[in-house]
């Protein structure tokens, strides 16, 4: 039985998509399973007045699919409360301590406070300025935590401005940058299936790997939220975050231990030891796309909500490459995009072949294939190994077949949702899958010049049709070095 933690989560935008939709089913979780008991309590703050049972309400529709025991649920519900509040106005902060203190004494909740701020991104600076400055932190001996949702800026410079204001009131240590990617399953165990495997970690470099592709595509378009999408785009809303995460636990030195500080130690390292572009840089190497009409399916454009001359990238497809030795020589190919060909979260590490083919010196045609390590995330998770065998016809022929592990119903089933695992690190103060200061801001230093360049170039949209998986350019880009996509693999 895990040890319950005790804390009052305050919760802005507590009535928001987000939160009504994955934060309350993955609270309901560690409740189950007892990582929060009866020593918790919710505040949940929006503009809109609810009364406290009004809110109980919301959160039990919210978590009816997860409920098998409507007393159970009930009881989880019965520690929610609800404030009108609006964020901007200090006056409202002052009511807050005051409830504070008196849910942390009804609950006996030792003074831990966590802030999730979960709201439109212009509202989390102001948060946690009036946090401080009206005095609702505890200064009881608990811990005070805030939480922040994506997105963290939308270049470097406002990304800058934002940590500025949330350090003046919280320091780095109180601070949880969200990227549910960090929250996958499959995700975390890149370091497992890397550091606690002699055999993979033996050759996880330039030496035996000839490139490794990161696949995050998705089969929906832009659904309703154009508002925020439209000034977005693929690049800053999939690349600079959990793709840029997930290729740095690929890419990462092994860390001196795997605590949280150095973790991040290794991921800082190699995040500001990416090959930065520079305009030239950027096109060779960065393409970008957006879906037009087909097979009954509008263009991007044609959506609701989207300028119909919108230059909007839905689709990204670009080679990082680095400075450490450790990958001198190999590219990471990263794609991400929607309305593609399949939902699919996947890592390819394709492995150099070896030159010194005996078996076609002496047995005619090279059928030998690279090995592949496939990491599925999503949607299914699994490890899949492409290696060659003997055929079993007659005379001697090589063939390919995969080592697979695809987890079963059971086995998925029991997988824990991405935030209820990040709810449960912030809970235990754990700041391994949570991105510090420093990566952000070189993910940003990255990601900037790319963006900038797109922004003042003209590019020939739309250019991919719905289903495909992306532009023509995508695949130049890696035929250009030789390599294609191995997703979706031919058989
Ligand atoms: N929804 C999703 O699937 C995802 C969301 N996110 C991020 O999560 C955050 C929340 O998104 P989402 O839940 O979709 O947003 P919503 O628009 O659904 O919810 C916003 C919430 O904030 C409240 N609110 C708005 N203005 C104020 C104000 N001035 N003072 C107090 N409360 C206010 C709203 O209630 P009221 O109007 O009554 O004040 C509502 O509860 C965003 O940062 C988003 O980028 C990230 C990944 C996925
Ligand atoms: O952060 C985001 O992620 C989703 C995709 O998340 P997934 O867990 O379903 O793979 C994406 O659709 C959205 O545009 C983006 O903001």
């Amino acid at each position: 039985m895990a040890t319950a933690n005790r804390a009052l989560f305050m919760l802005f935008g507590g009535t928001g998509d987000l939160a009504l939709r994955k934060l309350y089913p993955a609270l309901f979780e560690l409740y189950k399973k007892g990582s929060i008991d009866n020593h918790f309590a919710l505040l949940g703050l929006a503009r809109r007045p609810h009364t406290d049972e009004e809110f109980q309400k919301m959160v039990l529709d919210s978590i009816s699919s997860e409920a098998d025991n409507q007393e159970q649920a009930e009881e989880f519900a019965s520690h929610f409360y609800f404030r009108s509040h609006d964020v901007t106005n200090v006056e409202h902060y002052r009511a807050l301590s005051k409830l504070a203190d008196e849910l942390d004494k009804k609950y006996e909740l030792d003074g831990n406070r966590i802030f999730y701020v979960s709201m439109a991104p212009r509202f989390f600076g102001i948060v946690a300025k009036n946090l401080k400055d009206e005095h609702v932190l505890s200064d009881n001996g608990g811990f005070n935590r805030l939480v922040i949702e994506k997105p963290f800026g939308r270049d470097y410079d406002s990304a800058e401005k934002l940590n500025n204001e949330l350090t003046t009131a919280f320091k780095e240590d109180q601070i949880f940058r969200i990227d549910h990617y960090l929250g996958k399953e499959m995700v975390q165990s890149i370091p497992v299936i890397r550091f606690g495997n002699p055999i993979i970690d033996a050759v996880w470099n330039h030496n035996y790997i000839d490139n490794i592709q990161i696949t995050l595509s998705e089969k929906l378009g832009v659904e309703d939220r154009a508002g925020y999408y439209d000034t977005a785009g693929a690049l800053r809303d999939m690349v600079q975050n959990h793709t840029m995460q997930i290729m740095t636990l690929l890419a990462m030195d092994k860390p001196a231990s795997f605590v949280d500080t150095d973790v991040r130690a290794a991921k800082i390292k190699t995040l500001e030891n990416m090959n930065f572009y520079d305009t030239e840089g950027v096109k060779e190497n960065f393409v970008r796309g957006q879906y037009g009409a087909g097979s009954g399916s509008a263009a991007y454009r044609d959506e609701p909500d989207v300028p119909h001359d919108s230059n909007n990238d839905t689709f990204v497809a670009g080679k990082v490459t680095y400075k450490l030795p450790r990958w001198e020589g190999t590219p990471f190919y990263v794609r991400t995009g929607k309305k593609l060909a399949a939902k699919a979260t996947r890592v390819d590490v394709v492995f150099k072949k070896d030159i010194n083919n005996i078996f076609a010196k002496a047995y005619l045609p090279d059928t030998l294939k690279t090995n592949v390590l496939s990491i599925l995330i999503d949607p299914r998770g699994g490890i899949t190994l492409r290696v060659n065998v003997k055929d079993s016809k007659q005379g001697f022929h090589t063939e390919t077949i995969d080592l697979d592990y695809l987890q079963n119903d059971a086995r998925a089933s029991e997988v824990p949702q991405p935030y209820e695992r990040l709810f449960h690190d912030i809970l235990n103060g754990d700041h391994t899958n949570f991105a510090s200061w420093p990566e952000v801001a070189a993910a940003w230093k990255y990601v900037d010049p790319i963006q900038k360049y797109w922004d003042e170039t003209q590019p020939n949209f739309p250019n991919y049709e719905p289903g495909s998986m992306g532009p023509k350019a995508s695949d130049e880009l890696l035929a250009r070095d030789g390599h294609s996509w191995y997703f979706p693999e031919e058989k």
